[in-house]
């Protein structure tokens, strides 16, 4: 193999390699289920230190015209932050608040990027997350932080959050990959 083309597969490799496909559990999520007709389909990858996804906001949630509706802007910037919080502190976990500012439109039937990760671990039982969009053209059009209340397994089921015979394939997807 030519060194040149040797060079580009190695880094094709290195690339996918660096960032997994994230398992999803619930597939009625508004935002990540694969089977909610209505929803976004967000899927999730990870490269341990930040969480991503990308997706066309459909025509139907747009807010005025072309553009998508803030609130639509505001769950894909939570469900981000709540991947990453999940998958990069291994709790369970509960969206306690989150502010959002939106900097520049966002187009419906445009492909946006969504970025999240832990800011601050604030304490055992709370982190600081933080989430961008940007739009095709790399622009940051949205930018969120949110606090939120991490739990163990047990505290989420002594809460009544999860029934029991789901726990163990939330574990399970909170380690393993798609
Ligand atoms: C949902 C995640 C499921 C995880 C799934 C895992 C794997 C699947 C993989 C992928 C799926 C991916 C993603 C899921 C995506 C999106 C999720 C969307 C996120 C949301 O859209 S989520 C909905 C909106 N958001 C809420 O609906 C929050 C409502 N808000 C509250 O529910 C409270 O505001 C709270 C609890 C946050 C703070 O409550 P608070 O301010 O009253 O706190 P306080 O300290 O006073 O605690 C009083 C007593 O609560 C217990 N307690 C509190 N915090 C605890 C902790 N961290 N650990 C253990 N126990 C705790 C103790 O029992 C304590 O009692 P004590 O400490 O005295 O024993």
């Amino acid at each position: 193999m030519p060194a040149l083309k040797h060079w580009l597969y190695m880094k094709e490799v290195l690339i996918v390699a660096e960032w997994t496909a994230l398992k999803n559990i619930d597939p009625h999520c508004f935002a990540c289920g694969q089977g909610n007709a209505h929803g976004l389909h967000m899927r999730f990858f990870s490269d341990g230190e930040r969480v991503r996804s990308r997706l066309i906001i459909p025509g139907h949630l747009r807010g005025w015209h072309t553009l998508v509706h803030g609130g639509v802007l505001a769950t894909i910037l939570d469900e981000a932050m709540s991947w990453a919080a999940i998958h990069l502190t291994g709790r369970f976990i509960l969206t306690q608040e989150m502010t959002v500012r939106f900097k520049k439109p966002v187009r419906i039937e445009e492909e946006v990027r969504v970025e999240s990760c832990v800011a601050e671990r604030i304490s055992p039982r709370k982190a600081l997350l933080k989430a961008e969009i940007r739009n095709s053209s790399g622009d940051i059009c949205a930018e969120s932080s949110g606090v939120f209340a991490l739990f163990t397994a047990e505290a989420f089921t002594r809460m009544n959050l999860v029934p029991e015979n789901m726990l163990d394939a939330m574990n399970q997807s909170m380690w393993r990959s798609a």
